[in-house]
């Protein structure tokens, strides 16, 4: 066993999952996303940190295609999102039950339907840390609730917005299913899948859709916005956070980064940025402190979309991104 990291056996291997996809959601650019990360040094970077890594280039999803995908109730492309998703969830599950640690690069954040999918598979017992601006908890009969945000993009209904309402079973292929043959339904592999609400806990958020306040409430989901981070700081919400979910520490952690829990002024080339967010340091020290509890078991960064803005801002972007995963993975300022 690694002596930083409490589930990961030595010599510690991370292995990254390259998911240059963009299904989840209807802006063209973020399944750039991880080939810019890889092409701005990450594996060096990590090699530096002391790592092994794996990276055998990024998933093409070649044999994944879905010509025809029209939208099933409000959801659009589901049968692509599904099986996207399905794959990573095996790909994740293969690198959790060796004992490496998955890091994924998306891609949109409905990736992380496979992610936390492939992490429960090896630790069923896995709690969440959700860094983001959204809640991403949508079901498919409230995704279109967020009224001023869907103004301007197409009523929403994109999954990205989606993956914890499948994860924490809120939403099943049973609300997308018109057919008796439950093998074809979207999102069918994920319905064996669950995370408890208990088990997820929020960090940065500031745009919630109406629909999604009420499901955060109604099942008392550990959320932290922007207002306790600003009222506690970030090192008292992260503890916060984890006496939610993890109050023993003894857990394993899948920590899910979406770029945009940042502030626009820090990370800009994102698909759906909102303003008022977390500090560049705010974001390094949740990674660095969940890397530091020695139950890190998996980690994502989410939502980096280089044709967004212009070529300094992606680059900045990118620079942030890269920086982050060395962060969640051991980088320290004095050692
Ligand atoms: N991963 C993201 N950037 N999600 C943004 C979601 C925005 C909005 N709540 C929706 O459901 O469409």
């Amino acid at each position: 066993m690694n002596k930083n990291l409490k589930f990961i056996t030595e010599p510690k291997t991370v292995s990254i999952v390259g998911c240059p996809f963009s299904g989840g959601q209807r802006r063209v650019g973020v399944d750039k996303g991880p080939i810019h990360l890889v092409n701005a040094g990450l594996v060096d970077q990590l090699k530096d940190l002391g790592w092994a890594v794996e990276f055998n280039g990024h998933h093409q999803f070649e044999d994944i295609s879905a010509e025809v995908d029209p939208p099933i109730g409000k959801l659009k492309n589901p049968r692509l999102v599904s099986k996207v998703t399905e794959a990573v969830a095996q790909v994740v599950g293969d690198h959790t039950r060796r004992r490496s640690l998955p890091l994924t690069l998306g891609g949109d954040h409905s990736l992380a339907m496979g992610t936390i999918a492939g992490t429960l598979s090896g630790y069923p017992d896995a709690c969440v840390i959700w860094v983001d601006a959204h809640a991403d908890i949508n079901t498919t009969e409230t995704t279109d609730s967020g009224a001023w945000y869907a103004t301007y993009t197409f009523l929403t209904g994109n999954i990205h917005g989606m993956p914890l309402a499948f994860l924490t079973s809120l939403s099943g292929s049973n609300s997308l299913s018109d057919t008796k043959d439950s093998q074809s339904v979207p999102f069918s592999w994920l319905d064996s899948v669950h995370l408890p609400p208990s088990r997820l806990a929020y960090i940065g958020l500031r745009d919630v859709d109406k629909g999604e306040k009420m499901i955060l409430l109604e099942h008392n989901i550990a959320a932290f916005s922007m207002h306790e981070v600003d009222r506690y700081g970030i090192g008292t919400v992260v503890e916060m956070a984890l006496d939610r979910v993890n109050p023993d520490r003894s857990k394993p952690i899948h920590l899910s980064f979406d770029v945009d829990a940042l502030d626009p002024s820090v990370a800009p080339s994102t698909g759906t940025p909102v303003r008022g967010g977390l500090t560049f340091r705010e974001g390094h020290y949740i990674c660095e402190r969940l890397y530091e509890t020695g139950l890190l078991v998996a980690v994502d960064l989410m939502e980096v979309n280089p044709s967004l803005k212009d070529a300094a801002d992606a680059q900045q972007t990118v620079a942030v991104g890269c920086s982050l995963v060395r962060a969640a993975l051991g980088r320290s300022d004095i050692n």
